[in-house]
C-alpha cells in the first residue's frame, strides 16, 4: 500500500501533503451489468420500475465503500511542547468485511502522545476512513491506523481502538445480534509502559 510522500522529512519544508491510497482500477459500467447478473442469478426481477436502476446504485454504493478518499495532511510545530494525550473518541467507522462484502460499522478511539509535531484533529478521522475503504479485517483496519500514525507523524506513543458491529454476524449466519469486537493496537510509550496504556484505556473506556 503505497502512501505518498513520506511525512517526516517533507514535513520540516511543507506541512501539508496530499495522502493517497493505491487501489486497482474501476470499471462502474462493467460493475453495473456484473450486479444486474448477480441479482438476476439470486432470482431477484429487476424490470419492477423501482428496481430498475438497482444495479446501477448497487455498482455505485460498493464503489464508494471499496475507493479510499485521499486527503491533505496538515501538521503542525509541537511549540508548546504538550506532552500528554491527544485522543479522538467515537470517531465513526464504516467498512466492510472481507469475507462476505457486508459492512461493519461502529467507532474508533485514535490517541496519539505529540512529539515535534501535532496532526489537525480532523487527520484523525480520516486515516481511519483511508484504512475503512476497502475490503477488510478489523484487526487489520485497527492495526493499519496505528502503524500509519507511528510511521508518519512519529509521535512518542500511539493507541488505537476500534469497536463495532460485523453484520455477516449479526444479520445472517451465526445471528448473534448486538455482538460487538473490539480490537487494539499500541505503540511506543502506550505499548511500553503500563501507567500510559492504563490512562489511554481508561480515557477511552475499555478495560484492559
Ligand atoms: N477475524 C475476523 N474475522 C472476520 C471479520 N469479519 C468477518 N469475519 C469472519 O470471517 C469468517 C469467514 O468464515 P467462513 O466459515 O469462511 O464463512 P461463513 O461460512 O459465511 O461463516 P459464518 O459467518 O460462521 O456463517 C467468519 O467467521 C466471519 O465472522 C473480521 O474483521 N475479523
Ligand atoms: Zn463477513
Amino acid at each position: 500500500m503505497a502512501l505518498s510522500p513520506e511525512l517526516p522529512d517533507a514535513a520540516q519544508r511543507r506541512p501539508v501533503l496530499q495522502v493517497v491510497r493505491d487501489h486497482g482500477e474501476r470499471d462502474l459500467a462493467a460493475a453495473e451489468r456484473a450486479a444486474a447478473e448477480f441479482l438476476t442469478a439470486l432470482g431477484v426481477e429487476l424490470d419492477r420500475e423501482s428496481l430498475r436502476d438497482t444495479p446501477r446504485r448497487m455498482a455505485q454504493a460498493y464503489a464508494e465503500l471499496l475507493t479510499p478518499r485521499p486527503f491533505n495532511l496538515t501538521t503542525f510545530p509541537n511549540e508548546e511542547g504538550y506532552d500528554q494525550l491527544v485522543l479522538a473518541r467515537e470517531i465513526p467507522v464504516r467498512s466492510v468485511c472481507e469475507h462476505h462484502l457486508l459492512p461493519f460499522v461502529g467507532v474508533a478511539h485514535v490517541a496519539y502522545l505529540p512529539g515535534e509535531r501535532i496532526l489537525g484533529l480532523s487527520k484523525l478521522a480520516r486515516v481511519v476512513e483511508l484504512f475503512a475503504h476497502g475490503p477488510q479485517v478489523q484487526e487489520r483496519l485497527t492495526k493499519q491506523v496505528a502503524d500509519w500514525l507511528a510511521e508518519h507523524l512519529r509521535p512518542k506513543g500511539v493507541g488505537v481502538v476500534l469497536e463495532a458491529e460485523h453484520l455477516c454476524m449479526t444479520l445472517r449466519g451465526v445471528r448473534a445480534a448486538g455482538t460487538k469486537t473490539i480490537t487494539s493496537a499500541l505503540h511506543g510509550t502506550l505499548r511500553e509502559d503500563s501507567r500510559s496504556r492504563q490512562e489511554f484505556f481508561s480515557l477511552v473506556g475499555v478495560t484492559p
